[in-house]
């Protein structure tokens, strides 16, 4: 059969016609040649970077489609923001909400379908779990800690990943700084006391913060909003980290962890999980610290080895203790935190001035918001424009919008492994029409080419889109027009 001509020569009118004329809401023009991924973008395009573009005066982006938006499905687990909800449904996904994380096998069952998923600190996305994930092309991290994600398998089976580099940063800041005053006045422990009809008005080890050192193990977003905190309340700064930082303040860099660790009152641990900083402290960095110093970890529950930290806590050697992060934490709010889950959970909290908390340093409703638009928004970018940047996992590419004036334009989305061959194969592909622009760049074994060609006709863009998909090195294909 002979493909319709176009005849008013606009390819994203006819395609809207072609999708409307499909007998199931699941046929659209690509996922029928490949089941496994999806292409298209919604009826409208993210608004911020409308009003932005309206107010500098630019042609009105073109909306890129080839089918019905309702088709993109959306998992959201983890009580992610309603910012977010709001930001995904606006553009007509179908938008699963789930206050809690899922089981792995409730996740494998759901994961299946759908074309993104949002978490946060909780969901295990290993690469058990996205072997089962047919459509999926993106994860949004709604957090800081990408951990909890294979996020090198993601990238080499086409799936980006965004995370929310610091609109979270200055909330756990802010706790750090209430548990050093709550860990040197103990008035967690004079607080439940009191709860119990306990009244015991004590001075004894207890003191002021003013003139204290505060030792900073990780100097990045985290690290760094604290040392300035913790400056303006009198205290003086040291900090230790793997690559050289510009101090703010009177804050000094040390060379090594020991030398925070034996000159430090409080210290506070801000380094991402990695298998370097696996037990970072453990039993020899106890024993190097100060005789009643402190320690705060809000960072992730495998930093600290908590068996060494009681020890040290139950002979004096450390005074008091935060922890918003455990080596397991519960899927669901509840009385879920017990030996079960972590062996020595009873041990810990029957420790005199620790305070527990069930990670929550970024839990504010300023930083979940800001979290919400942050992430929510980068999806939209990615599903509709193929725009990678801010991916953890991906080069970052970006392509400015097409617009309305511009027809018979297809965008390429091309992600592939990063071997020699790749663009003058790819190149060749294009060779009939007009490569208008082009942005290619690669992260390890990945890399991503985004190209909108021009001088395309309907009928050409199955044969484009095959074409490539049988490139050797072809990872995922997705075309928009
Ligand atoms: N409790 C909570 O709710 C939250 C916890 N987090 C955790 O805090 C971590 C830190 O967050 P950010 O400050 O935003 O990260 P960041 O990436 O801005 O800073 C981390 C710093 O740690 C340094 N680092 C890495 N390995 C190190 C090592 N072995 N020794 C010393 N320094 C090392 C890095 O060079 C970097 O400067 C995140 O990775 C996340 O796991 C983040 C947000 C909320
Ligand atoms: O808010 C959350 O669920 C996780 C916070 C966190 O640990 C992060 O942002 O890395």
């Amino acid at each position: 059969m002979t493909s319709p001509k176009i005849i008013n020569n606009d390819i994203s009118q006819y395609f809207q016609n072609a999708v409307k004329l499909s007998t199931s809401p699941q046929t659209s023009f690509l996922p029928q040649t490949s089941p496994s991924h999806f292409s298209g973008s919604p009826p409208q395009s993210y608004f911020p970077l409308q009003s932005r573009r309206s107010s500098m005066k630019l042609p009105p982006p073109k909306v890129l489609k080839p089918f019905a938006t309702e088709d993109i499905k959306i998992l959201l687990l983890e009580n992610v923001n309603q910012t977010a909800v709001d930001i995904l449904t606006h553009q007509g996904y179908q938008v699963e909400f789930h206050k809690t994380s899922l089981s792995e096998d409730e996740l494998i069952e759901k994961i299946r379908e759908v074309h993104a998923i949002g978490i946060r600190s909780k969901t295990k996305l290993t690469a058990k779990v996205l072997a089962e994930a047919r459509n999926l092309v993106v994860i949004g991290c709604f957090c800081i800690g990408v951990n909890q994600v294979d996020i090198e398998y993601a990238a080499k089976h086409g799936i980006a990943v965004f995370n929310s580099p610091f609109s979270n940063s200055r909330s756990v800041a802010e706790l750090v700084i209430a548990e050093i005053i709550a860990l040197a006045r103990q008035f967690t422990d004079r607080s439940n006391e009191m709860h119990q009809g306990i009244w015991n008005k004590v001075s004894a080890g207890c003191w002021e913060i003013r003139g204290k050192t505060l030792g900073i193990v990780g100097y990045g977003h985290i690290g760094a909003q604290l040392s300035v905190l913790a400056e303006s309340m009198g205290m003086s700064v040291i900090y230790y980290d793997v690559i050289p930082i510009m101090a703010l303040g009177t804050a000094k860099q040390v060379a090594t962890l020991d030398d925070l660790l034996t000159e430090a009152d409080f210290i506070t641990l801000h380094v991402p999980a990695l298998p370097e900083t696996e037990n970072l402290i453990g039993a020899p960095q106890f024993a190097a610290m100060k005789r009643g110093s402190y320690l705060i970890n809000a960072s992730r529950g495998t930093v600290v080895d908590i068996p060494a930290l009681i020890n040290a806590m139950r002979s004096g050697k450390v005074a008091g203790a935060a922890l918003d992060v455990y080596p397991n934490e519960p899927a669901k709010n509840g009385p879920t935190f017990h030996t079960e889950l972590n062996t020595w959970a009873e041990q810990l909290t029957s420790l005199k001035n620790i305070i527990l908390t069930p990670h929550i340093g970024g839990s504010t409703e300023e930083a979940q918001s800001a979290i919400g638009v942050e992430v929510g928004q980068a999806l939209v970018r990615y599903i509709n424009e193929g725009t990678t940047i801010g991916a953890v996992n991906f080069p970052e590419v970006s392509l400015r919008s097409l617009t309305l004036e511009e027809e018979n334009h297809v965008r390429v989305l091309y992600v592939h492994s990063n071997v020699p061959g790749v663009l003058r194969t790819v190149n060749e592909i294009f060779a009939e029409h007009n490569i208008d622009k082009q942005y290619s760049d690669s992260r390890g074994d990945i890399a991503y080419l985004m190209a909108d060609i021009s001088q395309v006709d309907a009928a050409d863009i199955r044969d484009l889109y095959e074409k490539l998909e049988r490139t050797p090195f072809k990872i995922l294909t997705r075309l928009l027009y």
